[in-house]
């Protein structure tokens, strides 16, 4: 098992990042990754609670076969810069970054310093609270340590930020401090709910169906041609929510989805997606429409039946079809070698079924993965066609504020490999509060009470793991 090297070598490298920092007068990441003893990372995430609580973030992909909790924030990159700025403002800030890193051990994908954080929905809604302003335009974190899982292994990284001021041992003690606690055998953690919903309310029932009803309306008179339109829920709490028991119901009753945690100070934005935006692994992307839905069926029969229908349901092909033609173009575009299938196939999660097409491509040269994920958000899987029109249509009629939900939500690295989610499915924690968020897209034929109870079916899973009721199927 490979692990941080004896204090003399990690001196030597500790003293060369030291003059690299002098030399270019630009602090410089040092990251250390080494294998350790196999580790549950829920429990790594829970043993850091009370110490590093509003500083974490937890990621897992649909099999659970890769993971990341990270712990800490080394270093965090902010951008309140509007439009497509937000994306490219991220990326120049890491791009000067990774002009001035050093990692020691072998790093697999997933592993080294990395950046796991989020951006806006749409800059240009207007604000009237101050809910989501911690969150930014923009916002990433490098964390001080990091366990990612691939696999059986599980590997450690631990990161530090290294300043011209800074002192040598003190670096070294970083490391070790972090070596020497990432290694120790965590306490078992369990948490139970201690947390009661004291209070549900919907908002806006009546300005939201009418908002379907104006968007059928402007779609029939050709001015868009689809647009997703989402609903808010707040739950108010007797006692504290715990974030740990929140992510450990999600683990447990959504499989096949994404988790996702961004911790940010007080508040938590979590949730459980089956959707991807862009994956891309050296120079492979891939992306999923998801689009068009029904419920699951009591029986297996039943939960066929309703899946053969969704596979023939003129409305909700139609819905599905605007969402792969926009994905697909911008493939076209980015990538040398598109494949897709030409018919949908089914997509299942606890609550729902989704029609799914999965998009591969081989990246063209000089095409970064933030190019694809400014190019995508919002796909017309929750925002419309065409984009802006449908955009502006959410601006002006939809009574929330999205902040981060239907968000590109992920990680990136230093060799720009890395995923992003759409952040649905999901809530934002805020004490004894928690806003949760769900959509559907609206086309001509779409019929309000048939959507309002499809937005129902999607507040489920989060509502079930604030231990509210898990939606009858
Ligand atoms: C907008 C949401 O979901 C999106 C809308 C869907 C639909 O209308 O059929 C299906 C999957 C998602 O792309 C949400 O869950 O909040
Ligand atoms: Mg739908």
């Amino acid at each position: 098992m490979v692990s941080i090297p004896c204090s003399d070598t990690l001196r030597d490298k500790v003293a060369n990042a030291v003059n690299h920092v002098k030399k270019y007068s630009h602090p410089i990441i040092l990251s250390y990754v080494f294998e350790i003893k196999e580790k549950d990372p829920l429990q790594i995430f829970s043993s850091f609670q009370s110490a590093y609580a509003g500083k974490r973030f937890y990621w897992a992909t649909p099999d659970r076969t890769f993971i990341l909790c990270g712990i800490g924030v080394e270093l965090e990159l902010t951008t309140d810069k509007k439009f497509s700025n937000r994306f490219f403002d991220i990326y120049s800030k890491w791009k000067d970054w990774k002009e001035h890193i050093q990692i020691e051990g072998a790093h697999p994908i997933g592993t080294g310093p990395l950046l796991f954080g989020g951006f806006s929905f749409d800059p240009l809604k207007n604000a009237n609270s101050s809910k989501w302003k911690p969150f930014h335009e923009a916002r990433f974190t490098l964390p001080s340590f990091m366990i990612t899982k691939i696999g059986r292994h599980t590997l450690a990284t631990i990161n530090r930020v290294i300043q011209s001021t800074d002192d040598i041992n003190e670096i070294i003690n970083h490391f070790n401090t972090y070596e020497y606690t990432l290694k120790k055998k965590n306490e078992d953690t369990n948490s139970f709910l201690n947390f009661t919903i004291k209070k549900e309310s919907l908002f806006y029932k009546k300005e939201w169906m009418a908002a379907v009803e104006k968007a059928t309306e402007q779609i029939k008179q050709n001015r868009f041609e689809k647009v997703v339109l989402a609903r808010e829920m707040l739950l108010e709490f007797e006692g504290s929510i715990d974030i740990h028991y929140v992510l450990s119901m999600l683990n447990e009753h959504q499989p096949n989805c994404y988790l996702f945690v961004v911790e940010n100070e007080g508040k938590t934005f979590v949730g459980a997606t089956p959707e991807r935006l862009v994956s891309k692994r050296d120079q492979k992307v891939q992306s999923a429409c998801v689009a068009g839905s029904i419920k699951r069926g009591k029986t297996v029969e039943a939960d066929e039946e309703y899946a053969q229908m969704l596979l023939s349901d003129t409305k909700n092909i139609h819905e599905h079809q605007i969402v792969v033609k926009a994905i697909e173009k911008v493939f076209r575009e980015y990538c040398q070698e598109v494949q897709l299938q030409n018919n949908p196939t089914i997509l299942k999660t606890p609550n729902i079924q989704h029609l799914y097409t999965p998009v591969e491509g081989t990246v063209k040269k000089g095409f970064t993965l933030i190019d694809f994920v400014e190019k995508l958000h919002p796909t017309p899987a929750l925002g419309g066609y065409p984009k802006d029109a449908a955009l502006a249509f959410i601006r002006n009629e939809e009574p929330l504020e999205r902040g981060w939900y239907a968000a590109p939500v992920g990680w990136m690295d230093d060799q720009d490999n890395g995923e992003f989610v759409v952040a649905i499915r999901s809530g934002l924690l805020d004490e004894q509060k928690a806003y949760l968020y769900a959509g559907c897209g609206i086309v001509g034929d779409s019929k309000p009470e048939e959507e309002y109870r499809e937005t129902e079916i999607k507040f489920g899973p989060m509502q079930h793991a604030l231990g509210g009721k898990l939606n009858e199927k």
